[in-house]
């Protein structure tokens, strides 16, 4: 479980996040929804230790972000986040190679290789291994990150926004193998914004709102017309298909 404890979040004298406190349950697929601005990325980011937790408390099945060092928490855990600055002259296999670097330390195995390989095929990335990141297309290369991600292994995986500039079938089969690694007993955070793929895919939601959690729960309880109408301050209508919620909001 990812455990949040009184976290607040300040840059300059903006505050960004409002004393959050919130669990993330182990062994599910739980998606972090809300609008532009809502604080998703910042709580992403001080989850994985992207940036300096400036107080409260965050645990990772009972790690400290804050005490565990660098080498643990990047096999406890894979972050993908928003920005990556990775520099565009690595060739593919090389990028997703990195994601075992926590495990080897500069002596890839076998099985290293073997992980990378599977991460690239996972992905449909296998016969563009050898292209450069600057030779891709915007969705390739995310795909290519998030393959990186997948390759680390880690118990947990968080991921900003991975269906940016993904096609709707790529964005499907991306979050089909989010699913596919609950059943290996990992566990997922990802940021979404088509409330749609939270609804059929995840198991938990915890939705944001201007640095609060304005909702959480399974998605037949965020997703209702009232949750997320206030929320996203919008009318909108949730129909239901093969029992799971379909929020209308185009209309
Ligand atoms: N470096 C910064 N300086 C000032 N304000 C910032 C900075 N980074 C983020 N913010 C503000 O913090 C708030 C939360 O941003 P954050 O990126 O966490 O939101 P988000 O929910 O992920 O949004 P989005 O869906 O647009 O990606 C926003 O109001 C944003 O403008």
């Amino acid at each position: 479980m990812i455990c949040v404890e009184g976290v607040s979040h300040s840059i300059g004298k903006t505050k960004i996040l409002h004393d959050i406190s919130v669990e993330v349950p182990k062994g599910k697929v739980t998606a972090l929804v809300g609008p532009n601005g809502a604080g998703k990325s910042t709580l992403l980011s001080l989850i994985g230790r992207l940036m300096p937790l400036q107080n409260g408390r965050i645990t990772v099945d009972g790690a400290d972000t804050v005490q565990t060092p660098t080498r643990d928490l990047a096999r406890l855990m894979a972050v993908l986040s928003q920005t990556n600055t990775l520099g565009s002259r690595l060739r593919v296999q090389e990028l997703v190679a990195f994601g075992r670097w926590p495990h080897h330390q500069g002596r890839p195995t076998a099985e290293d290789a073997r992980l990378v390989a599977e991460a690239l095929e996972a992905l449909d990335l296998t016969a563009l291994g050898d292209r450069f990141l600057e030779a891709l297309s915007g969705g390739q290369r995310q795909r290519a990150f998030i393959a990186m991600a997948l390759a680390q292994g880690a118990d947990w995986l968080l991921l900003d926004e991975p269906l940016a500039a993904l096609d709707m079938a790529f964005a499907r089969r991306i979050m089909a193998q989010l699913v596919a690694l609950r059943a290996a007993g990992r566990s997922v955070v990802v940021v979404v914004h088509d409330i749609n793929h939270a609804a059929v895919w995840a198991d938990h939601i915890i939705a944001m709102k201007a640095g609060r959690i304005a909702a959480e729960g399974p998605p037949e309880a965020v997703c209702t017309s009232k949750v997320l109408g206030d929320i996203y301050d919008m009318d909108l209508r949730v129909t239901e298909i093969d029992g799971k919620p379909l929020v209308l909001h185009h209309l």
